[in-house]
């Protein structure tokens, strides 16, 4: 059985909007929460930040991507940080003898300045789109703590620094290559079934599908490509601090045969995590999710992600 993935319609919220519309913050928050306590991942229309924000940060990737391999190596990520900012190459990362083909470049204002020098006009174009994803990030935590009925800043007042220093927020570039990998059951994929370790996830994906979820009856189920949408993901650390009535959903991303040898696919995901300084205590203190700290429960996650 597939399960649709809910669209909701982020006008009141949208970034367009200067003001969100108070009035109608309320029944937004339900619906949105209604969604994400059941499997984990929605589809927001009417975002608000501009599609061709989102386009041009794509496409000034894609052409990092087609550049010699000489020039993306001067951006690889270094082995001692822990959030392997900076390029990573094909089939780096795997899992058992699962790997991922996909070429990455993880990022963050601020970082890889000299970039321009290779794909002009790179630098801005991503910190832009950093900037409007963390500001989405923020009304989507808003009306989380809104639909949890506890007090409305709660998460938001731990995402303060999105983009600064003490905040481990990152923006990723995936190019997925034409060389398939097989999991156990034998099936070609692009990406191998992991949970995300952020807060939440926003996505924004190629026009080739793929990406699919675990639903509660256990089955993958499809995710569309975004389109000119935004794919709400939730996190562990989300999941952790809510006590699991937000779930955190397993995702994988399959390899359809109508695409096989063909197409590079691409997606650009925003990893929203809390500032560094902050403890994170369960809302209501649960005693399964003992207080932790936001950079040590991702890395130690990641850790074990990709060992
Ligand atoms: O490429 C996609 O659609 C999903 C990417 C993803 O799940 C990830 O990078 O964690
Ligand atoms: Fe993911």
């Amino acid at each position: 059985m597939t399960t649709m993935v809910p669209i909701i319609d982020f006008d009141a919220c949208s970034l367009a909007r200067s003001k969100v519309a108070s009035d109608r913050l309320p029944e937004l928050a339900r619906s949105l929460l209604k969604s994400l306590s059941v499997d984990g991942v929605v589809i927001l229309k009417n975002h608000g930040i501009d599609e061709k924000e989102i386009r041009s940060a794509f496409d000034l990737s894609d052409e990092f991507f087609r550049s010699p391999a000489d020039n993306k190596l001067l951006f690889e990520a270094k082995s001692e940080d822990n959030f392997k900012i900076g390029y990573a190459h094909s089939g780096t990362e795997r899992y058992s003898r699962v790997k991922n083909f996909r070429e990455a470049f993880r990022l963050r204002p601020g970082t890889h300045s000299t970039i321009d020098t290779v794909v002009p006009g790179f630098v801005k174009a991503q910190q832009l789109l950093f900037t409007s994803m963390g500001k989405l990030v923020q009304r989507l935590v808003r009306l989380l703590a809104i639909g949890l009925e506890i007090d409305e800043n709660v998460f938001t007042d731990k995402f303060k620094k999105m983009g600064e220093e003490g905040n481990s927020s990152y923006m990723m570039h995936n190019w997925y290559t034409t060389e398939q990998s097989f999991d156990k059951s034998g099936e070609a994929i692009r990406l191998f079934g992991h949970f995300d370790n952020s807060a939440l996830t926003l996505l924004v994906t190629s026009k080739h599908p793929g990406l699919q979820f675990r639903n509660r009856e256990g089955e993958w189920s499809d995710v569309p490509p975004s389109g000119d949408n935004i794919i709400v993901l939730i996190g562990q650390i989300m999941e952790a601090w809510t006590e699991d009535k937000l779930k955190a959903p397993f995702h994988r991303v399959t390899f359809p045969e109508r695409d096989q040898g063909t197409d590079n696919r691409m997606s650009c995901a925003f990893f929203a995590i809390p500032d560094n300084a902050h403890t994170i205590c369960s809302i209501h203190g649960s005693e399964k999710y003992p207080p932790f700290k936001p950079d040590v429960f991702f890395v130690d996650k990641l850790n074990v992600l990709y060992k």
